[in-house]
């Protein structure tokens, strides 16, 4: 599964209304998942990870760039073609497991639905395989007659997740899994994930807001700012060893550190996704933002580790501590402003 130069832009909306504006949702993404591997999307709200994680399941199409399913474009397939692929290769596993399932159908229905669709097996071996499917995620058999609104949450994103299985899907996206539940079911969740992951062999994208989970979930965590990739790092080096100078404030502003630092300040509010900033489209809040930052977007670069690759014209030293880049960063002056001041609104409004 890989993107390459995938770009998503939207029209913009206001109260509803579209605006002549475009949203610059997806700028650029160059992504190869490998298969059985998890990958962490982090980044703050608004940064295109659900438009990242949406792209690479086939459910929303790139503005341009690829989308490539075993070495396959996804979207130049005959439309039945890409619904075949997009059904059996991929599936999504959303925030809210009250609103992805429809709430009229008992949960074997719920589990047969895909099988049904793609004509897997006899009728007899879809009930097999939809038992199996509630065994897989630990839900009781008595269970298979009740409705969602009969579940509790767990349950009911248990369910969700062994619709996303039915087909045995090669990659699966959870887009922000856990964030509807009670705190108290969060980690039952997220183990399951972890446990059919080595079971089933499946790569697993995991978009969170909650990045001490992402990166202790993950092989390789990607940080997105302003739609773009910024940095691909292992995840045992992404905390310390983080060579993009967001990726280190990013992660500096988390709780549960074992050893808490103060976060790295930054300057300003995230720039709007309807006018993202000349050059690196972090320099309007990076401490070492200079010129050549606003000139042009960095190119990629690749860090000594494998599988380590950043967008920076000034990248941290990956031997700094973040502690010191802490003091660095409040000993800077206000760096680069945007082009346009009004500009710099909250994402958050153009939706
Ligand atoms: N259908 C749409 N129409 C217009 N703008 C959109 C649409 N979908 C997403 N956007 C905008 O695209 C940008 C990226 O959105 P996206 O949902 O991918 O971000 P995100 O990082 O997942 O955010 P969050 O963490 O809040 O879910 C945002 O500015 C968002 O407002």
């Amino acid at each position: 599964m890989s993107l390459t130069d995938a770009h998503v832009v939207h029209k913009a909306r206001s109260g509803g209304v579209l605006k002549r504006d475009r949203v610059y949702a997806l700028t650029g993404a160059d992504l190869t998942i490998a298969p059985g591997e998890t990958v962490g999307v982090v980044g703050e709200s608004g940064c295109g990870k659900s438009t990242l994680a949406k792209v690479l399941v086939g459910v929303q199409r790139p503005t341009a760039g690829t989308v490539a399913f075993r070495g396959r474009d996804l979207w130049t397939m005959k439309p039945a073609e890409r619904r075949a692929a997009i059904g059996t290769h991929t599936a999504m596993i959303f925030q809210d497991p009250s609103t992805a399932l429809n709430r009229r159908l008992t949960v074997r229905q719920i589990l047969r639905d895909p099988l049904d669709v793609h004509r897997r097996g006899s009728p007899a071996q879809r009930e097999e395989r939809v038992r199996e499917l509630m065994s897989l995620v630990g839900l009781p058999k008595v269970l298979a007659d009740g409705l969602p609104g009969q579940l509790s949450g767990g349950q009911r994103q248990r369910v969700a997740i062994a619709r996303a299985l039915a087909l045995e899907p090669d990659l699966v996206v959870a887009d922000e899994p856990t964030s509807a539940l009670d705190v108290s079911v969060r980690a039952q969740i997220l183990n399951l994930l972890l446990d059919l992951k080595e079971r089933l062999g499946l790569a697993l994208v995991f978009v969170s807001h909650d990045i001490q989970t992402v990166r202790r979930m993950s092989d390789r965590v990607i940080t997105m700012y302003l739609g773009r990739i910024v940095e691909e790092s292992p995840a045992d080096e992404v905390l310390d060893a983080a060579r993009h100078p967001y990726t280190r404030a990013l992660f500096s502003a988390t709780p549960g550190l074992l050893a808490p630092i103060d976060p790295i300040p930054l300057v300003g509010p995230v720039p709007s996704a309807t006018r993202p900033p000349s050059g690196c489209p972090f320099r309007t809040r990076c401490w070492k933002a200079d010129d050549v930052c606003a000139g042009t977007m960095p190119g990629l670069a690749e860090s000594t580790t494998a599988g380590h690759r950043y967008r920076c014209h000034h990248p941290v030293d990956g031997a700094q501590s973040t502690h010191d880049l802490v003091h660095q960063a409040a000993a800077t002056a206000a760096p680069v402003t945007t082009e346009d001041p009004a500009a710099a609104t909250a994402v958050k409004e153009t939706r």
